[in-house]
């Protein structure tokens, strides 16, 4: 029986902390720090997360401002929506749900948001910064899976870990995450050769294909552990179920500890997307004085 990394409770931990860390904010500054979450179109999955990041930016205290633009909206109104928020001095955070209907440019828009306010850590700017082991705004998923791990290890160096999936939102950040706290990193992906067998060397498992239950037990290295970055909707026996990259019921016997899901990565994802706002709103405020002093 692994043990479960509980994404639930952690995630409050960081809700908590953030929270109080955004009090003191609010005392010293007299401002809130302000999250823009922007919503183009109206697909039910997009606005249940976009609906779970307002509820918890308010109760972290957080000023959270939602945009709602029509699925048929251009790419020019996208970018001035973009331009305003990036102006605002009362918006520190600003996040585009992705993904964009497929008529809009979605590096263009990404590119568009102002770095410091670039709280998904997608802009080439930050994605630069982390490649360097810089940066300040990582992106939320794989930020909350190291916390994840850490909660498991005291320390990361020298395991050997293995990332499936190169997305940039996901499988290339954590990979740059796993190497800045000293692991052996491998990335493996659909034209890996032998995808077990090299899986089955790893510490940990990072699985984020997008596929669901991919990954089963013969990946597996017994005592491993294994991060599920999967959030897939499916239908069994008539209802509908999330389920991750992981067969969780063949896997869990062999791991040391696991992630469920749900409750395991995503709610850290929201969570560290308010830990990202209250950065972001942190090295913006301390922007502005020095641009004062320096008159
Ligand atoms: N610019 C941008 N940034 C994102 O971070 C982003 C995005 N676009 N587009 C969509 C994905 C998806 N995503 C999730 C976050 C939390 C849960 C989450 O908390 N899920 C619950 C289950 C929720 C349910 O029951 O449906 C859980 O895993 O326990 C899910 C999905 C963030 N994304």
């Amino acid at each position: 029986m692994a043990f479960l990394i509980d994404g639930k409770q952690i995630s409050q931990q960081v809700i908590e902390d953030t929270a109080a860390e955004v009090a003191e904010f609010q005392i010293t500054y007299g401002i809130k720090p302000g999250l823009a979450v922007v919503l183009v179109g109206e697909d039910p999955a997009s606005q249940v997360y976009v609906r779970n990041k307002v509820k918890r930016a308010e109760e972290v205290g957080l000023n959270s401002i939602e945009h709602r633009l029509a699925a048929t909206c251009s790419q020019q109104a996208l970018n001035k929506l973009v331009d305003e928020l990036n102006t605002d001095p009362m918006v520190h955070g600003i996040l585009v749900q992705l993904p964009l209907p497929a008529h809009l440019n979605e590096a263009e828009i990404i590119s568009a948001i102002s770095p410091e306010k670039d709280v998904d850590g997608f802009h080439p700017l930050n994605v630069g910064a982390l490649a360097c082991g810089e940066a300040s705004l990582v992106p939320c998923t794989p930020l909350g899976c190291i916390i994840m791990l850490k909660t498991v290890y005291e320390d990361l160096s020298g395991k050997n870990a293995v990332v499936i999936g190169r997305s940039n939102i996901v499988g290339k950040p954590m990979a740059a995450l796993l190497l800045q706290e000293n692991c052996t990193v491998t990335m493996v992906h659909s034209r890996t050769k032998n995808i077990e067998a090299v899986c089955s060397q790893a510490d940990i498992v990072v699985a984020a294909i997008g596929r669901p239950e991919f990954v089963s037990a013969g990946w597996i290295k017994p005592g491993a552990t294994v991060i599920d970055v999967g959030i897939n909707a499916i239908e069994r026996d008539g209802r509908r179920r999330l389920v991750g990259d992981v067969d969780f019921t063949s896997v869990e016997p062999i791991a040391a500890a696991i992630t469920p899901v749900p409750g395991g990565v995503g709610p850290m994802t929201i969570a560290c997307l308010m830990k990202n706002t209250l950065t972001a709103a942190r090295s913006q405020v301390l922007a502005r004085e020095l641009e004062r002093e320096a008159g």
